[in-house]
This record gives C-alpha cells, sequence and structure tokens, in this order.
C-alpha cells in the first residue's frame, strides 16, 4: 500500500518535491514553502552571548550553524522563500515590558541583566552585537528578516502579513532553541493554517535532552511534521536541477 503524502497547495503550477517525514511525506512547493530561521543571534550560538551567560550550553550551536547553512544553500537553489527572525527589543527594553508582563518575570536575558548590573544592556537590544545574527548566516539579497519581541514570532511582528502577501503556506523551521521560539512560532503557525516542518537536526534546544524529545513528540503526533537535514538536501536537490 503506497502511503499518503500529505499536500498543502494542491493547486500549485510549478515543479515540486516530496519530503521524506515523520509521521508521514509532505509535498514541498518552492512556491509556498519558506524556511524560517529562528533566533541565530550571538545571543543564541555564539560563546560570550545571553544564552551562555546564562548558563546554558551553547556548544552544540556551531554544528547548528553548518546545519543552517547547508539548508539555505538548498533553500535558495530551489527557488524557496528565507525568513531570518531576530528576537529582542529596543536598546531601552520597553518593548520588553515591565513588571505588569511575564516576559518580564521569565525571560532569562532579564534575569541575567538585573542580577549582574554589569551586564545591563548587553543582551537582546537592538544595534548590539548580542542581536546581530551569526556571521556564518547572513542575509542574501532576496532572503527577508523579521524582528520579534517574544517566544511565538506570530505575536506583535509582521510575520503573519509577510508569509501571507508572498502566498507562504509550508515553513520549514530551523534555529534555536528547539523547545522554546521554534516550538512556539511552529505550533502558532498550525493555529494559522501553516504547514510546519521542525528539520530536527538544524535546530538545539535549551535544557536537559528530554526536552528536544518532547518537543520532536509534540510536533510529530500534534502540531506538524518532522525531518532531518539530508532529507531535506535529498529532496530538493532535483528542484534545484530544474532552475
Ligand atoms: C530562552 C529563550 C529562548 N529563545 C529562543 N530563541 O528560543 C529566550 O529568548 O530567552
Amino acid at each position: 500500500m503506497s502511503e499518503t503524502i500529505v499536500d498543502p497547495s494542491p493547486a500549485r503550477s510549478g515543479p515540486s518535491a516530496v519530503l521524506r517525514a515523520r509521521p508521514e511525506p509532505i509535498r514541498l512547493d518552492p512556491a509556498s514553502t519558506a524556511v524560517i530561521v529562528v533566533d541565530m543571534q550571538n545571543a543564541y550560538a555564539t560563546p560570550g552571548g545571553y544564552v551562555d551567560e546564562a548558563g546554558f550550553d551553547v556548544g552544540p550551536a556551531a554544528a547548528v550553524i553548518d546545519s543552517i547553512a547547508h539548508v539555505l544553500d538548498a533553500a535558495r537553489a530551489s527557488g524557496m522563500t528565507v525568513v531570518f527572525l531576530q528576537n529582542g527589543w529596543d536598546p531601552d527594553y520597553r518593548e520588553a515590558g515591565g513588571p505588569l508582563s511575564p516576559n518580564w518575570h521569565k525571560s532569562n536575558a532579564l534575569k541575567t541583566m538585573r542580577a549582574r548590573p554589569e551586564l545591563a544592556g548587553r543582551f537582546l537590544a537592538r544595534g548590539g552585537w548580542d542581536y546581530e545574527l551569526v556571521e556564518a548566516l547572513s542575509p542574501k539579497d532576496g532572503d527577508l528578516r523579521v524582528h520579534k519581541p517574544r517566544y511565538s514570532a506570530f505575536f506583535n511582528s509582521q510575520l503573519d502579513s509577510v508569509l501571507r502577501a508572498r502566498g507562504i503556506r509550508t515553513l520549514v523551521f530551523t534555529g534555536i532553541a528547539t523547545n522554546v521560539c521554534v516550538e512556539s512560532t511552529l505550533r502558532d503557525g498550525f493555529h494559522l493554517e501553516y504547514f510546519g516542518i521542525l528539520l530536527e537536526d538544524a535546530t538545539h534546544h535549551l535544557g536537559p535532552d528530554f526536552i528536544m524529545q518532547a518537543t520532536v513528540y509534540n510536533v510529530e503526533k500534534f502540531f506538524g511534521w518532522v525531518s532531518t537535514v539530508a532529507e531535506f538536501q535529498a529532496a530538493t536537490r532535483p528542484l534545484a536541477a530544474k532552475e
């Protein structure tokens, strides 16, 4: 019996490819697919950035940067949209909210700066090094950047309108952190009718390994599809040849 292939864009006119994914394969239509690079900023992926200073392990981020670079090469070659998300706030932290915002209480960046006043102003402030994307993943011509002030990129940002204006239906997720901003955005995307695909080895989690497994389980079972960088490259290769 042949396996069902999920098809988010049955009315497409151009070439498409099938991505091997769990729980079932899903069709990729480059014209309506965007690769979302979640928060690959110095804050989350470079020693000396916020996450490192707050005591999380950024070691695995180096391999993730490499993996994402491969995904982006494949995505651009096959004509997909690339969207870089950048998390943070204005330099005065007004967008972060004050004590009446749960963000003020839960953001480890804000908490670390309050606990260590010598770090005040250093983390996730627009214009600063911590906020910048890592050098190895600099956007190329045609790529998009979207600023986001909370874990989910669909809140208080332009992401939904930027995607809808381009007819994007499928979102391929990479970036950091699997269990925080990646999962929050993929889940909210589900509720907005986007098809979310997690490339598990192009993400890195913050916290114990079981939390990565929990996100992968949640996505596979409830919110979307799970695949890998190698499968994405294999699926998109024939599309690039046709360009
Ligand atoms: C913990 C954290 C995660 N961010 C993300 N990009 O997943 C934060 O922003 O504080």
